[in-house]
């Protein structure tokens, strides 16, 4: 590489503009990402973070505008090869990884196979993944898994270490959307150092979080998206959390986000156990006794692998109980499916929206899924009523863009969160178990994601099974929290006991002051 390139920004977005349609989803952006420099960028749901990113990878034509690489015009609409042979690699938030196929053969994807003479050589492809596996600490993951049977917390990695495989320092350039969304904070703070470690070896780190305190521990410049524009773009000593937060969201200071709840609620919760569970084990979970109750928001965390995933899946029936008994309202329930635990009036919101929703159906099809019945008039599937009940939901949980013929998929992933969540909130529900629920959604989406179910709480009495790794959120919102490790439930914690020291405390299994020495302490779910 010449010097002059070297001088030159990794990336260059010259004039970048976007359509869908009628759509502007970028706007003239303008933007330049350094070697050995992480680049934050920003922006609510929406904001067209994912599309700036998608053009780049060669995924969308951008409708106009430059792109350069290393100070050389990429030829547009890129292809994957040619950004991939300038050396910038993606991990995107469905994370592009091949469930069907093993951890090894996903990994081996990115860059070829192992190969003795002309053929496979499987030895050296179990090793080279072991190696890969072990850089973001899944040393305990078979390479011979199929990635389905991994937790999202695990692929998550799995697309990191396949992102990070064959980067070449000096001129890589490695763009993460959003990479800790779903992880605990231990791991985390692992995530970053590895961030930082690249970028001191020459790497351009662009980085998609909705985290801000990641974003202030380690990124160098910020650049905020708002409606497709460039708002904000400047070193990051130029700002604090709460200017940030305000140019994310585009609130000032006398129209701050406002606050999902008050104080801890105290003895509003009902004493009738809707959902009990004793002795229960699964394949990972064992002997688990719990008691959510009326109007009760029930927190179950801890670090990845811990069970707290698998107990909503218990409960719901997408995953068989091995042992123990599940009661609802008194009554011990001998099967348990999804389709009657629907009937019974519980939902559940699984970690992966893929699960959860029909991508290619509109949101008013998505929103009115889960009970057609009350769309029937006369025998017919009443669109008027599918749209009355549409135009609510978008306007409780803030969609956008607020169109209920808008398909799914064209919607950011913040956005699909909170139609997914609108679905369930169509029913009569008695209990709604959420696992990761803000995953992915943007600070002022977030709030009122969690305000449209604490509304739920508190004027029908419905209880939330929340299972979430976010010690901040479940400190915020829980009014009991269930800590697990290993499987099992290793502290309750309630009242003003529940703060993020002592549920980390719990979670880690040591006192709140020993914290930092624990962060490699991490389980893995077998
Ligand atoms: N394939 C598509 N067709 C039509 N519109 C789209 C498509 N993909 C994205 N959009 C629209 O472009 C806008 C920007 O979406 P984008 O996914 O880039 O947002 P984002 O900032 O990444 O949001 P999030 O933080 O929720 O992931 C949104 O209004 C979205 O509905």
């Amino acid at each position: 590489m010449t010097a002059s390139a070297l001088s030159e920004p990794s990336v260059q977005l010259m004039g970048l503009t976007k359509d869908f349609g009628v759509n502007r989803v970028l706007d003239n952006v303008n933007l330049s990402f350094r070697a050995g420099s992480i680049h934050a960028l920003l922006g609510a749901n929406g904001s067209g973070k994912s599309t700036l990113i998608k053009i780049l990878a060669g995924y969308h034509a951008p409708t106009s505008g430059a792109i350069r690489l290393h100070g050389e015009e990429l030829a547009l609409p890129a292809t994957p090869r040619a950004v991939h042979d300038a050396g910038v690699r993606f991990v995107h938030q469905d994370l592009g990884l091949v469930g069907t196929m093993s951890v090894a053969d996903n990994l081996a994807l990115a860059l070829g196979y192992e190969r003795t003479a002309q053929t496979i050589s499987w030895r050296k492809q179990r090793d080279a993944a072991r190696r890969d596996l072990a850089a973001v600490g899944l040393d305990d993951v078979d390479p011979a898994t199929p990635v389905k049977d991994l937790g999202p917390v695990q692929q998550t990695l799995v697309a990191m270490a396949r992102a990070i495989r064959g980067l070449e320092p000096g001129r890589g350039v490695l763009v993460l959307d959003e990479p800790t969304a779903r992880l605990p904070n231990a791991q985390v703070d692992e995530l970053l150092r590895r961030c930082r470690s690249l970028r001191d070896q020459g790497v351009a780190l662009i980085y998609v979080s909705h985290r801000l305190d990641e974003v202030f521990a380690m990124a160098d410049t910020v650049t905020v998206l708002r409606d497709g524009r460039v708002v904000f773009d400047d070193p990051i000593a130029a700002t604090n959390e709460e200017h940030l937060t305000g140019i994310i969201t585009g609130r000032t200071g006398e129209d701050p986000v406002p606050a999902a709840r008050g104080p801890r609620r105290k003895g509003a919760v009902g004493s009738e156990a809707k959902i009990s569970l004793r002795g229960v084990s699964g394949t990972f979970v064992t002997d688990i006794d719990l008691d959510l109750h009326r109007g009760e928001v029930l927190a179950v965390t801890g670090l990845i692998g811990s069970g707290r995933s698998e107990l909503g899946r218990l409960i719901y029936g997408t995953q068989r109980v091995t042992a123990g008994t599940v009661t609802h309202n008194g009554q011990v329930l001998q099967k348990i499916t999804p389709e009657l635990s629907i009937r019974r009036g519980i939902g559940y919101v699984p970690q992966d929206r893929k699960q959860a929703a029909v991508p290619g159906f509109n949101l008013a099809e998505n929103l009115c899924l889960a009970d057609l019945d009350r769309h029937m008039r006369a025998g017919f599937l009443s669109k008027a009523s599918q749209r009355t009940a549409t135009l609510q939901a978008i306007k409780d949980l803030d969609v956008r863009p607020n169109d209920p013929d808008r398909a799914l998929r064209e919607l950011s992933g913040g956005n699909q969160q909170k139609v997914i969540l609108g679905k369930w909130l169509q029913l009569d529900l008695d209990v709604l178990i959420l696992d990761e629920p803000t995953y992915g959604v943007d600070v002022g989406a977030r709030t009122s994601i969690l305000a449209s179910v604490l509304e739920r709480v508190a004027s029908t009495g419905l209880s939330v099974l929340l299972l979430d790794s976010d010690i901040d959120l479940v400190a915020e919102y829980a009014d009991r929290v269930l800590v697990m490790r290993r499987g099992q439930i290793a502290k309750e914690l309630s009242g003003d006991d529940i703060t993020v020291d002592n549920i980390a405390a719990a979670s880690y299994a040591v006192q709140p002051q020993g914290l930092a020495a624990s962060g490699a302490d991490i389980l893995e779910e077998k």
